[in-house]
Parts: structure tokens; sequence; C-alpha cells
């Protein structure tokens, strides 16, 4: 893989610290260098995936001439005489109307042979057995491939998998589809962490864990799982190297201290680290790691991204890192990017050396910080729709980039 290790830059006084803008050029570079692999899923597991191939309809839609209301299929000028009943999902073997026939008839039976029309039960009048009105040629009836012939290319690699492309994957005779959808395994660690009920003393509650899915599943990806780790090396090394999907996010661990391993056992990984620490304030020491595919194929390569244990941070480092890799590795447009540029107002503090991310809420053309916003506080990001990003060194003038939060 090509992508530059860390540069040994010296940032905010974080040695090695990469730019924040330069952190996310890497995720993308990493993501788009590695790619998804292609899955054939069912339908139920395919969606915000991306299509593989183009899409083709194995049937005809409709697939069969079928009756576009209640009412009588007929045959011929009338008025027609009333030989039967066709209801939906009723075979209809056989049954053929002549001219001056009809049959009652269902939205979305199958007509028989011969139906011109179909009249609606609003424009018919019946009597003792025959039916009257005015049928025009061909109305009402949804003729078998009017909309999509049999093999027809309906949509083109590349299409996001929406509820839509599901329904419609359906009604063409799919039952799986070919998609780049990457899958994601989260470790939360620390000895202190309950993922229910009140925090006791010294205890605090994952606030990480059940902010991660909707980050995962907005930037393309699927998380399969969030396994809750202890601070130990082992179980650590053992949940690293155990995981099977293709991005490995560890919340925690991710500093200087006893407990905080996550780099250790990247290293005896055999790991290359792409981003060792952002200078951007909150969430510099998150991380950037993969495994290649080894030389005999046996296993495949793994992304790894470490993610601050303060909350506020974590985000902050999802939308630094996660986002900008995941929505690469499946050729998808960055979720967060977009918003543009906007003057700041509000109580802020840039820094010198540093990228600071404010939460910051829209308003009549302005960003309006939020407030709290320290790092172990996601008061602020749930109040507001973005980060504004204040470059290192900022002089509080100009337009500052928003960063879109999910
Ligand atoms: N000597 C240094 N110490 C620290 C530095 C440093 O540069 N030098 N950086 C500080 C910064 S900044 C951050 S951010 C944290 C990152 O720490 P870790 O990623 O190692 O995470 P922990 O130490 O386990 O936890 C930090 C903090 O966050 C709470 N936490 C952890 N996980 C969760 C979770 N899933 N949900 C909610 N809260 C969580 C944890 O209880 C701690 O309060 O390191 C600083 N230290
Ligand atoms: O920068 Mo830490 O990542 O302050 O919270």
């Amino acid at each position: 893989m090509d992508i530059p290790v860390t540069d040994g830059s010296v940032c905010g006084g974080h040695q090695g610290a990469t730019s924040w803008a330069r952190a996310r050029e890497r995720a993308r570079l990493l993501g788009e260098e590695s790619g998804s692999p292609v899955r054939e899923l069912p339908l139920g597991r395919a969606l915000g995936g991306v299509l593989a191939g183009d899409l083709r309809a194995l049937v005809g839609l409709p697939a069969f001439d079928a009756s576009a209301m209640d009412g009588f299929a007929v045959a011929g000028p009338g008025p027609w005489g009333l030989v039967g009943t066709q209801l939906a999902g009723v075979p209809v073997a056989g049954l053929s109307l002549g001219a001056g026939e009809a049959v009652e008839i269902a939205t979305g039976a199958r007509v028989p042979k011969g139906t011109e029309a179909v009249l609606p039960y609003e424009l018919a009048e019946v009597v003792e057995g025959r039916v009257r009105g005015e049928a025009l040629p061909g109305r009402h009836v949804r003729w078998s491939g009017e909309e999509t012939a049999p093999g027809e290319t309906v949509l083109a690699a590349g299409t996001e998998v929406t509820p839509a492309v599901l329904g419609l994957a359906a009604s063409l005779g799919h039952d799986a589809l070919s998609v780049r959808l990457p899958t994601v395994t989260v470790l939360v660690t620390g000895d202190e962490i309950a993922t229910n009920g009140l925090p006791g003393e010294g205890v605090v509650r994952d606030a990480i864990g059940p902010l991660l899915p909707g980050v995962v599943s907005w930037a393309g990806a699927r998380l399969e799982r969030v396994r809750t780790l202890g601070d130990g090396y082992e179980d650590l090394a053992e949940a690293l190297t155990t995981a099977r999907s293709d991005v490995v996010v560890v919340c925690g661990s991710s500093s200087k201290g006893p407990a905080d391993h996550l780099r250790g056992v990247l290293g005896a990984m055999g790991a290359r680290t792409v981003v060792d620490g952002v200078a951007c304030r909150p969430g510099h020491p998150q991380l950037l790691a993969h495994v290649d595919v080894p030389a005999d194929g046996s296993a495949g390569g793994t992304l790894f991204v470490g993610l601050p244990g303060n909350p506020n941070a974590a985000l902050v480092a999802s939308l630094t890192l996660l986002v900008p890799l995941l929505s690469a590795m499946s050729g998808r447009p960055d979720p967060s990017l977009g918003l543009g540029r906007f003057p700041l107002v509000g109580q802020v503090r840039a820094r010198p050396d540093d990228a600071c991310l404010v939460a910051v809420r829209l308003r009549e053309g302005r960003a309006e910080a939020v407030g709290h916003d320290r790092p172990g506080s996601l008061r602020g990001a749930a109040l507001a729709e973005a980060y504004a990003v204040l470059p290192p060194g900022w002089d509080g003038t100009g337009e500052v980039e928003l960063l879109r939060l999910p």
C-alpha cells in the first residue's frame, strides 16, 4: 500500500501528529486503495451498500398481462356476457375471452387471453349477466414488459442500495444483490465502562457504542458487532486478532496510560500506522493503521481505527478518520462534506497548532457555536448540525468550513 506512514511533523506539541486535513486525506486514500470486498447479500442485508454491477431485470415488469383496476376484463365491442371471475394469485390457465365476453377481475390478476381492455366497476353496469359500459381499447391493463423489458439494465453499478432499490430488485426477481458494503466491528475498551443502567461510583456509561452504528451506516458500511472489553492487553490482542470485519474500530486505549494497549497490540500484529495522532481538539490521540493481506492470501487485510475514549473526541475522530475511510471504501461521496463555509459567531477559542472542532447550529446564514462541546460531553454535538473546523491559528475572521454531523 502506498499511503505515506506518519510523517513525523510536530503539531501542537504532539510529536508526530498529522494535520487534521492531511489525516482526513490519508483516511480517504487508504479507503480508496483498500476498497470493499464485493459480497452477495440477501436483500434483507444489502441496504446501504453500493451495487457492484449493473442491476438487470430477471423478469419483465409487469411479468404478465394484469388488470390495473377492479372491474371487468372484456374482449370485442360490448355489451359483454359474463363468463367467469378472476382473482389475483389464482392461476388463469386456459381461460380466454372471445369477442363479446367478459370476466369479473381483481386489480393485479392476470387477464385472460384475448382481453382488450378492463372496464372499472365505476364505469360498468351489470344487468342480468351482461356488462355494459364504454371500454377504451388497451385501457386499465398493465401489459407484460411495458415498464421494463426482461434483461433490461435498470440501475448502473455504483448506485446506492436504498429502500426503493431493494423493492425494485425484488420486483425484478432478485433474492440477493452483489454489493460493496464494508463490515465493521467495534471494540469498546475500559474496566470502568458499563453498557446499561445507572452508572455507580467510578463507573461510566458507554456513550460511543450507541453512537457508532448510525455513524457507520451513514458512511455506507454495516456494523456487525459491538464488543465490550476490559483494559487488559490479552483481551484486546485476542479481540483484534480474531475480528473478521473489514474495519475494526477500537474506542479508548488510544492514549499513553498504563491501560492503553492499542499501539502495542497493533505493533505486535505487524500493523502499519498511517495516522498516529491528529493535530486537532478534541480527538488528538486518534489512530489509523492496517494489516495487509498475507502473501499466501490466507486471510483478508484489516483496517484499524482508534478513537479516543472521551465521547466528543470519539465523534470528532469518527468524522476525521472513520467516515472518510468507510465512504471511500465503497466509492461513495463523504456524507460529512458539502455544507460549505460560513461565518462563525459565539464563544470559541482557536489554538495556535491544532484545528479545533466546535459544535454549531446554522442560523440565518451563520454558524452559531452551541457550547457544551468539551471532549467528554456530547451535549453540544446533540444540539448541533455540524462541527465548525477552526484552522490552527485562526484569527476569528472570515468563514470556516463546516462538517455535517450524522
Ligand atoms: N499523558 C497523557 N494523557 C492523556 C493524553 C495525552 O496526550 N497524554 N490525552 C488525553 C486525551 S486528549 C484523551 S481524548 C484521552 C484518550 O484516552 P483513551 O483513548 O486512552 O481512553 P481512556 O483513557 O480509556 O478514557 C478517556 C476518558 O473517556 C472515558 N471513556 C472511555 N471510553 C468511554 C466510552 N465508551 N463511553 C464514555 N466514556 C468513555 C473514560 O472513562 C475517561 O474518562 O486521554 C487523555 N489523557
Ligand atoms: O483531544 Mo482529547 O481527544 O481532548 O479529548
